[in-house]
């Protein structure tokens, strides 16, 4: 089998060039339910038959590489993996414009121009994790969570059994639909874990997801990336909001440390030889605090997650081995996917609009009480315009001095520990019945301080984050505190994190 390379468009490789390939004539856009790196991505109905399937549009137009690399990745990868836990590609379909072109010229296409419309045809589901998560008041059980959790999983070990590196899971990435069913998506990132020369790049994996290897520049590594970033899904579902999420790498790395401890010698041998190891050492070594710091979840979840977010990737569990721990045979058992609620169709493309909608009403709002404030009611203004300047000026400095408009409470931009937990859960921190009630005491506070993190609100929290950063010596070469990842970084924008 011949292997593309970067930036060429290896046409065997590809269905929709095989020529009787379908024109997107055949499919009637709804509405647009996604927008990622690579292109924007549409629910819409198959005109014949009338089902409903989500259109994937690749973004050639500013592509330097031509027909994008991840485009050819992700058609590969999922020619090859079919599972009820992986997302299934249905077929590759052209634009009139792109068959026109196709048909005219050869050689643009052998020259790699080719700029003409491609869509990836995927079954349709209806919710990502993220914009699932994200619906005010939705709380997830302790069945739902393992019923996710076990399906998660059970894809990864399909993947890794395959041979696959997912290198990007995250929430907006993990799909679900109204059946319950949970699959992976977004295979633009990954790799195949048996290349005969393993020298990967160390910039994928969004953020708050990455492991400390890539993290340290490893670039030879395992399917024990991915359980990293499963783990922190595991915990971000138990806990309503990412444990980890630091707006650069440097603080990033210090937010693992902070949970799970610094590496060493004795709990990561050979953690002193990665790339930048020595640029990353904190002045003073850091103890791991998980099991603390997390002590308010089930105990059961607590082995689990512990195993998974291991800073040595070797000791982490497989995803195998994670589907046969104890958390998954205990009461309450995961639920069966079919006895899942349906919901209303949530996408995170969706609910982050929502949410900047909401974020700019309330900014005109507030711009408008500064300009315009509201004259008492009952004494006409001309007669008590020194009264009324004061009362103006009361307004303003009230207004300066109230909280930040309540935005919901569990935005992806904001650490972990700094408020209280997210109105989907119950109000005293735990999860459901059945799991520990006797540690919901600091989310009960409304404001916590759990663990290292120091007690902060939601308005200041961008601040008082950098002044917890430690005394690192300098980043490694390419680090930069803002937007160094060309590829994460432009992911990351997404959720505000480096901006
Ligand atoms: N099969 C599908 N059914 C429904 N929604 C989907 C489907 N595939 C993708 N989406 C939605 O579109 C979003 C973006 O899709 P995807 O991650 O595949 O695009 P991308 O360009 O690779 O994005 P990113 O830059 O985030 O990696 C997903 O988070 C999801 O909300």
């Amino acid at each position: 089998m011949t292997v593309a390379e970067l930036g060429q468009l290896n046409l065997e490789e590809l269905p929709p060039f095989r020529g009787a390939s379908r024109s997107l004539d055949c499919f009637q856009k709804l509405e647009q339910i996604g927008e990622g790196t690579f292109g924007q991505v549409y629910m819409a109905k198959e005109v014949m038959t009338g089902e409903v399937v989500a259109l994937k549009k690749i973004k050639t137009e500013h592509s330097k590489e031509g027909f994008p690399i991840s485009a050819i990745r992700e058609i590969k990868v999922l020619k090859r993996l079919h599972h009820e836990n992986v997302v299934s590609l249905k077929e590759v379909v052209i634009s009139q414009e792109g068959i026109n072109e196709l048909a005219a010229t050869k050689e643009s296409l052998d020259n790699n121009k080719y700029n003409g419309g491609v869509y990836l045809v995927f079954e349709y589901m209806d919710h990502d994790l993220t914009g699932l998560s994200d619906r005010p008041g939705l709380r997830f059980t302790v069945p739902q969570i393992k019923c996710y959790m076990k399906q998660l999983l059970t894809g990864l070990h399909y993947c890794h059994a395959n041979e696959v590196l997912h290198r990007d899971i995250k929430g907006a990435n993990v799909l679900l639909n109204n059946n319950g069913s949970l699959k992976l998506a977004d295979f633009g990132l990954s790799c195949s874990s048996h290349r005969r020369t393993q020298n990967f790049t160390n910039r994928v994996i969004t953020l708050p997801y990455r492991p400390p290897e890539l993290l340290l520049g490893a670039t030879n590594y395992g399917p024990a990336v991915d359980i990293w970033s499963a783990g922190c899904i595991f915990a971000e579902l138990l806990h309503g909001k990412p444990i980890m999420s630091g707006r650069n790498e440097p603080e990033q790395l210090h937010k693992i440390f902070e949970l799970c401890g610094s590496p060493d010698e004795v709990n990561w041998p050979g953690a002193s030889e990665i790339r930048w190891y020595n640029n990353f050492k904190p002045a003073r070594p850091m103890r791991r605090r998980l099991r603390e710091v997390l002590r308010h979840f089930d105990s059961h979840a607590l082995d689990l997650l512990d195993k998974m977010l291991i800073l040595d990737p070797s000791k982490r569990i497989s995803a195998n081995d994670a589907l046969a721990a104890e958390y998954f045979q205990m009461e309450p058992l995961p639920c069966d996917p079919k006895s899942l609620p349906k919901y209303e169709a949530s996408h995170e493309f969706q609910t982050k609009k929502k949410r900047q909608m909401q974020r700019s009403n309330e900014e005109t709002a507030k711009r408008q009480n500064l300009c315009y404030p509201p004259p008492h009611a009952r004494l006409p203004p001309i007669q008590h315009k020194p009264q009324l300047l004061q009362e103006h000026n009361h307004s303003v400095n009230n207004q300066l001095q109230q909280p930040f408009p309540t935005l919901p409470s569990n935005l992806y931009s904001e650490p972990l520990v700094d408020v209280g937990l997210p109105n989907r859960y119950h109000s005293n921190g735990n999860l459901t019945p059945g799991y520990n009630q006797t540690h919901g005491v600091q989310a009960q506070a409304g404001v916590t301080s759990i663990g290292p993190y120091p007690p902060h609100g939601r308005a200041g929290s961008n601040m008082t984050n950098r002044s917890t950063t430690p005394s690192y010596v300098a980043g490694p070469p390419g680090f930069s505190h803002r937007g160094s990842n060309p590829i994460a970084s432009n992911r990351n924008q997404q959720y505000g994190w480096q901006q």
